[in-house]
Order: structure tokens, then sequence, then C-alpha cells
């Protein structure tokens, strides 16, 4: 799968009474990397699962390609990929099991979801861990996993929330650089940071504040 341009057109999500996502327009080119930052609350975490078609907006529409996202098992298959905010891993299974089980249940033969799991766990420096359950690894070590197993699925869209929050200076720059992995096989990457190193190492940077978003730095 190659890369996807990736637009919102005014979109509203509410939880209940809260507004948390309120008229959010935006384009990210298919290939580029679009930081999302913001205090605790201003809607990252809604802006990123709207836009994985995990949660419908109340207003407006996702575009993938032109095309509307729909719900969260068509997103998927057209390659929205999310890494969520506490990695959803599984902690009784190890490292290379979390990243390649799920490419067998989208029907990948063994051989080959084994060999994208390896290059996906080495890109974020985690090959001799592979073997390792993830409930011995620290916290950074499981969100670079996590992010193993997205890059793992060749997205065309990836989507991580915080997935750099727990790492030093070292391997943020490890996961940053394993994302351009992504980048390079033209996937829109959407990060939602608190993070300033994260956030200027991406093309972009929106600013949102109680669902409204602002251009810090727009794409040029
Ligand atoms: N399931 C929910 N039910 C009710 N309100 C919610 C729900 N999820 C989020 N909210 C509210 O929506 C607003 C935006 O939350 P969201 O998690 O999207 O922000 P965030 O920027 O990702 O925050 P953080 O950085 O703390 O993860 C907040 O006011 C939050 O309390």
């Amino acid at each position: 799968m190659s890369g996807s341009r990736l637009a919102l057109e005014d979109v509203e999500v509410r939880h209940g009474e809260v507004v948390a996502v309120a008229g959010v327009s935006l384009v990210v080119p298919a290939g580029r990397v679009l930081a999302v930052t913001g205090p605790s609350g201003a809607g990252k975490t809604s802006l990123l699962w709207a836009m994985a078609g995990a949660l419908r907006p109340d207003r407006g529409r996702v575009l993938l390609d032109g095309i509307p996202v729909g719900a969260r098992h068509q997103a998927a298959a057209r390659g929205a990929v999310l890494v969520p905010q506490g990695n959803g891993l599984a902690t009784v299974l190890t490292a290379a099991e979390n990243v390649v089980v799920p490419l067998l249940a989208q029907g990948h033969d063994a051989r080959d979801a084994t060999a994208r799991g390896e290059e996906a766990l080495r890109l974020v420096g985690l090959a001799e861990w592979r073997d390792h359950l993830v409930e011995e690894l620290s916290g950074g070590q499981a969100q670079r996993v996590a992010v193993a197993r997205a890059l793992a699925a060749r997205p065309t869209l990836l989507l991580a929330d915080e997935a750099t929050s727990e790492l030093d200076s070292g391997n943020r720059g490890v996961v940053l650089g394993a994302l351009r992995a992504a980048v390079e096989r033209g996937a829109a990457v959407v990060l939602a940071t608190h993070d300033p190193e994260a956030a200027a190492a991406a093309d972009a940077e929106l600013a949102l504040d109680e669902g409204h978003a602002t251009w810090v730095r727009p794409f040029t």
C-alpha cells in the first residue's frame, strides 16, 4: 500500500456536552508529518480517534485520498493505523508476538509477517528484545514495540498518540527516525505530543486548545 492524503473538513467531536474538537479543518499530504500539540484535555486524542475512524465526528468529514474514512474497520482496511495512548500491547505476549500476531490476523503468511516484524523491531532498536514478554519491558521499550507494530502494518496513515512520552532523548530520536520509514513509503503521519522535540521534528505543527486548532507551523 502506498500513502494517503488526509483531509479534515470542519470536524467536530463531542463527548456528551463536552466539545472535544471544535470544527477542525486541515490537510496532511502523503509523505508528511504533522504534530498536534496542546495541553492535557485539549482534544488531541479525540482528534486522532476521529482521523482513525474510531470516533464518528458529530459534524464534518474525515477524508483519505478524498474518500470518507468510514468506520474503524473500513479505515483499518485502507491502512489507517493508530498507536493508542498507553500503547495497547498484550503484556503476556512477547515483543515479536505483539508485532506479528496482528499481521497473521490480517492474512499475511507466517514468513512475511515474521520478516516484517523483525524489520520493524530492528527499526526501533529492539531486535534483541524480540523474545521478551512486554510485561518485562520498560515503559519506553513497550512504546517502541507499539511503534514497531504500527510500522510493520505498512500504514498509509499512521496516527501516534503520545508515542514518545516515556522515551529519553536518544530513543525519541530512534522512534522519530523509524517513523521516517513509513513517511518514505508515502504515509501521512500525525503525532499527538506534549514533547517539543517531537513537535520540532515534524513537518508542521498544529496547536489545539479546548478543541480549537491554530497552526503554529503550517506545511510549506
Ligand atoms: N469518553 C469521554 N467522555 C466524556 N468526555 C471525554 C471523553 N473523552 C474525552 N473527553 C473530554 O474531551 C476533552 C478532550 O479530551 P482528549 O482526551 O481528546 O484530550 P487530549 O488533548 O488527548 O488530552 P491528554 O493529553 O490528557 O490525553 C476533555 O475535556 C476530556 O475530558
